[in-house]
């Protein structure tokens, strides 16, 4: 199973390739990208989080996860629309940490864990948003003027770097090249990519697939004879809720809104579902290592 993370991630770097000799300043690539790599692995590596608590939730406690769920969402929307500044920076803190824990998946970490996570997904975040500072400071003119942290970037990057890596080392005294090595080659790769394609390529192939299949493997003995099947199955109710859901927002809003003002809201309503899932993927990531 190793291989498909793997794979992906070379995937992901073939098309980041593929992207910069053959197809830039193509927004139809991007988007057909986004798109396909959103439905296929984005959305649905959340769509497990019930299971993830319960591999055989009966009924009675589905209908209680789903209150849950939808309570988190409910709140967290009622902070973006009361104080949307925060929000965003709760947003931005939350999915650092959640990004930065999909990086240690397989090499679990004790030493200023969650320190680690947060620093790591900050450098990966900073290298995206600062690559193309100018579409960032755009989508994000709905919110802020981000234009003067333009010369803030660097600091950031190497900042976060830095920190991520002396705890790495320190974590994993055997095994800390490969993830400085990737950080270095990745974080220069993303940082050439426009701002959507490279956090869709990082989002999908180093947090989404990765994610899905530690998923995969803790809840295969669940799943009967044909496995992989019966995941997939499973995944689609959720992922067709959440796709349908979204789509319904951003088609009503369409007419009346700019291509960023419909990016930031697409963002905030991707927040609004991540909020429950890393509280749950925590859950799960943290219950297994101990
Ligand atoms: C179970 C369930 C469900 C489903 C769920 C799901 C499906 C989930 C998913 C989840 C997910 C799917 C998650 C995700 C996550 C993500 C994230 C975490 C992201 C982040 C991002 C960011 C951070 C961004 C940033 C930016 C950019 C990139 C540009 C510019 C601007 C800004 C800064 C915003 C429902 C609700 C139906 C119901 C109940 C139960």
């Amino acid at each position: 199973m190793r291989s498909i993370e793997y794979g992906g991630k070379l995937a992901g770097i073939a098309i980041a390739l593929v992207y910069l000799c053959f197809f830039q300043d193509q927004p139809v690539f991007e988007w057909v990208l986004i798109g396909v790599i959103l439905i296929t692995v984005g959305i649905p590596h959340g769509s497990l989080d019930h299971l993830l608590q319960n591999p055989k939730i009966s009924n009675k406690n589905l209908v209680k996860f789903i209150g849950k769920y939808l309570t988190i969402i409910l709140v967290y929307l009622a902070v973006w629309l009361l104080v949307p500044f925060p929000a965003l920076l709760a947003f931005l803190g939350m999915s650092a940490y959640h990004f930065g824990q999909s990086h240690f998946l397989r090499t679990p970490i004790w030493h200023l864990k969650k320190t680690t996570y947060l620093l790591t997904g900050t450098f990966y975040l900073s290298i995206i948003f600062w690559g193309d500072f100018a579409a960032t400071t755009e989508i994000l003119s709905g919110i802020f003027d981000a234009s003067p942290l333009a010369g803030f970037g660097w600091y950031l990057i190497i900042g976060s770097f830095v920190s991520a890596a002396v705890l790495i080392v320190r974590n994993l005294p055997n095994k800390w090249w490969p993830h400085l090595a990737e950080m270095i080659l990745m974080g220069y790769l993303f940082y050439q990519l426009p701002l959507l394609l490279g956090f869709i390529l990082y989002f999908g192939f180093w947090h989404a697939l990765p994610s899905m299949q530690v998923e995969y493997s803790a809840l295969k003995q669940h799943l009967g004879s044909q496995q992989l099947k019966a995941f997939v199955g499973k995944m689609i109710p959720f992922t067709g809720a959440s796709i349908l859901g979204m789509a319904a927002i951003l088609f009503v809003l369409y007419p009346r809104s700019s291509t960023e003002e419909l990016i930031l809201l697409f963002f905030v309503l991707v927040s609004l579902i991540s909020a429950p899932h890393i509280w749950y993927m925590n859950h799960f990531l943290e219950s297994r290592e101990a």
